[in-house]
């Protein structure tokens, strides 16, 4: 496999270095917030119990508000080269809604493991199949990125086999199946961890790294957290040879 690459070019992990303190604060954080949103929806607690706690609750946001960013600057943990997004709704440690899955390289796939909760419910004790679409779409995204193809999703299809348990460990693996120009087909799937071979859902997309014109009006104002231009600021390779 090659090295992952970006629009914002390819480094190696190790040249980014964030803060270590802040790191752990916001790990600690979305870890707390995580706990809070799964037992707000699983909490039987009376009603006056449960206003007190939306009064706290909303004390601290206001806390958190002090200072914030604009969904054009990049958190100060993330990197667009290595595609590190400490606030992904799948995979981010930082987001009390991620699960959050951890991808890894093994062989020609790519791994991941996770229990979703019931603040991913949809049918009782099942997940969303938007949830499930959302890490479908992780996955193949990601499986795209680590064979060193970045592509946003043009494409994601889905059959949905059995449903998905909830507070159940899953695995989900992805396997690049086509490759040309711009654009990665990529299969994927997610199964219970004790039956890893019966798949619950099934997957295709296609990821397709934007021409410049798209990435410029996408992404052209993106700034660092310090408030400088993002980082090797977005080029698109045009026969995908990069990607
Ligand atoms: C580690 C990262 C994990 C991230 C996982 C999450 C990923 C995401 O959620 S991304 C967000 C959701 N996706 C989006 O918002 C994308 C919206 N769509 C777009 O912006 C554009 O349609 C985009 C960028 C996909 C393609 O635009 P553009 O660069 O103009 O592509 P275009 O020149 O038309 O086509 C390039 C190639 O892709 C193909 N292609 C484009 N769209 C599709 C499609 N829907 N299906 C199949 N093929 C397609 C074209 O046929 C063409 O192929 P070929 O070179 O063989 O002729």
């Amino acid at each position: 496999m090659t090295s992952p690459a970006t629009p914002w070019g390819a480094s190696p992990p190790d040249t980014f270095s964030p803060d270590p303190e802040l790191q752990a604060a916001v790990t600690e954080l979305g870890a707390a917030v995580r706990d809070l949103l799964e037992t707000s929806v699983a909490t039987t607690v009376a009603p006056g119990e449960q206003a007190d706690v939306a009064a706290g609750v909303r004390e601290l946001t206001a806390r958190l508000a002090a200072t914030t960013r604009d969904r054009h600057t990049l958190s100060a943990l993330d990197d667009l080269p290595t595609f590190r997004r400490t606030y992904s709704p799948v995979s981010g440690v930082g987001h009390g809604f991620a699960p959050p899955v951890q991808f890894r390289r093994e062989g020609d796939t790519v791994v991941g493991e996770c229990t979703l909760g019931l603040r991913h419910e949809g049918p009782p004790a099942h997940s969303h199949g938007g949830m499930t679409a959302m890490l479908m779409d992780q996955l193949l995204g990601s499986t795209a990125f680590l064979a060193g193809r970045w592509g946003m999703t043009a494409h994601l299809g889905l059959e949905y086999r059995g449903a998905v348990p909830l507070q159940t460990p899953l695995v989900l693996v992805g396997r690049v199946a086509d490759v040309s120009g711009r654009k990665t087909v990529v299969t994927g799937t997610v199964a219970l961890a004790a039956e890893p071979d019966r798949e619950l859902v099934r997957g295709e997309g296609v990821f397709v790294s934007p021409r410049p014109e798209l990435l410029e009006r996408y992404f052209g104002d993106l700034t660092t957290a310090d408030g400088g231009r993002a980082p090797g600021h977005a080029q698109a390779a045009t026969d995908g040879s990069t990607l």
